[in-house]
């Protein structure tokens, strides 16, 4: 609970702190929020054009008033609020995390997604910049894009080498496919983003972190489509995977599921941002990888995997044919690419904060799809059990 007494990593007292989360209402703004109102005296300026994921946090009725006291929501769109730049003035710390950051939307959408990610972004940065507060800006490991070790040949040794496939924030280069690749907009608009704050930390003296994650997970991700999200929408792969064991579809491998990520546990992957929140001297000027390097596996085993876990939790045996093969083209149009492989090094972020991840990929799907099964299937039966409209 919060305490005066709470200290920092150096045992210095740590000072309550005003919030400006942009995107708070999102997946991982409102794992941030949870923790930050129960373990912290923080207070939370919420800014997003959604609250669904925040209202248990918002409503004093299901949760402390006291809680609720230390939130509040601003229903604002970066794109264009005069409000936007008072609030970031009245906080200590800024924590950007509005983005479109759904892989589906980078091909088809890569207007949007580059204004999102680069454009709407600007007036934050600024805004910071000019009146001297401090910017937790949260990035991707899409950033390094595809690892120099894919460009080698099939069968060279080299590719077993770390050297040709870990991603160190300070070493590794970042390596896109051609323009006509739209999937490469959300990482290249990224990554101007970066360089951008990275530029006013050395030019104009801004207090910057920057934060890459890999394939955060967990509950609250993304949607259900055609439950809490649009029928035709894909999200990312935990809730496209979610959606078809729910429905008790095949899992669908794009391209033969044989790209790989390292996936961590949202909780985890928190505790590593209120180190950086509470630990300023230890996180300014520098660029985090956050994940998980122990839990990688293929995308095809990581639904073999879910599969498993999903029978489990819910006890329903799997279809005798759990997954099929799509391709890139049929499953997210043309213009899709995909990184091969995303193995963090996780040097800076263990010498600067001391942060490990904890979770197995088997222990985090268990809790993740346990929520999965509790929350969505009563409602994806009555979904599917309703006859097709005739209107
Ligand atoms: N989840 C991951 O593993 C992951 C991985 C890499 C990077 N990221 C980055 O982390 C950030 C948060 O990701 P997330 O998974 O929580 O995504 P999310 O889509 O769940 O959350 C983003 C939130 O930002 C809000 N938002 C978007 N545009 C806005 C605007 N113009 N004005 C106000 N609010 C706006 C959305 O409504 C949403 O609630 C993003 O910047 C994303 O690129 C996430
Ligand atoms: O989470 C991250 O760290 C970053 O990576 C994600 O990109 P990606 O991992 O490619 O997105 P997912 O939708 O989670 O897909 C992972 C892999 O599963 C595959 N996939 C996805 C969905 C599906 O139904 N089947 C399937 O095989 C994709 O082709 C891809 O190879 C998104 O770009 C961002 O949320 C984020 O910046």
């Amino acid at each position: 609970m919060a305490s005066s007494t709470r200290v920092d990593l150096d045992g210095n007292p740590i000072k309550p702190l005003t919030i400006c989360m942009i995107g708070a209402g999102g997946f991982i703004g409102s794992h941030l929020c949870e923790k930050l109102l129960a373990e912290t005296p923080h207070k939370i300026l919420a800014l997003d054009v959604y609250n669904d994921k925040i209202k248990h946090l918002l409503e004093p009725e299901h949760g402390s008033p006291t809680l609720a006291d230390r939130i509040q929501f601003h229903r604002i769109n970066i794109k264009h609020d005069s409000r936007l730049e008072g609030l970031i003035k009245m906080s200590d710390l800024t924590i950007n995390l509005a983005a479109i950051c759904t892989p589906a939307d980078y091909n088809t959408r890569p207007l949007d997604t580059i204004y999102s990610n680069f454009i709407d972004a600007l007036p934050v940065v600024k805004y910071c910049s000019e009146n001297n507060k401090r910017l937790i800006h949260f990035s991707t490991c899409e950033v390094y894009g595809k690892t120099i070790g894919s460009f080698l040949p099939k069968d060279s040794p080299l590719r077993q080498d770390p050297e040709y496939y870990v991603l160190k924030e300070d070493a590794s280069p970042c390596i896109f496919g051609p323009i006509e690749k739209q999937r490469w907009s959300y990482a290249c608009a990224k990554q101007l983003i970066e360089r951008l704050i990275y530029a006013e930390g050395a030019e104009n003296g801004l207090e910057f972190t920057i934060v890459r994650p890999f394939n955060w997970i967990g509950p609250r991700m993304d949607f259900i489509p055609g439950i809490d999200g649009p029928s035709e929408g894909v999200p990312r792969v935990l809730a496209c995977f979610s959606n078809n064991l729910l429905r008790r579809e095949p899992l669908k491998l794009v391209d033969g599921g044989q790209s790989q990520r390292t996936f961590i546990y949202i909780k985890d992957a928190i505790e590593a941002v209120q180190l950086m929140i509470e630990n300023p001297a230890r996180a300014n000027g520098h660029i985090f990888n956050v994940g998980n390097p122990n839990n990688e596996v293929t995308v095809k085993q990581l639904a073999e995997m879910m599969t498993e876990v999903y029978s489990k939790v819910s006890s329903e045996t799997p279809l005798e044919v759990p997954t099929i093969d799509v391709s890139s083209k049929e499953f997210y149009g043309v213009g899709y690419d995909d990184s091969d492989k995303r193995i963090p090094d996780m040097t800076i972020i263990n010498k600067q904060l001391g942060w490990n991840p904890k979770t197995s990929l088997w222990d985090l799907l268990e809790s993740t799809l346990t929520y999965q099964h509790r929350t969505y299937s009563e409602a994806v039966k009555k979904a599917t059990s309703k006859p097709a409209s005739t209107s």
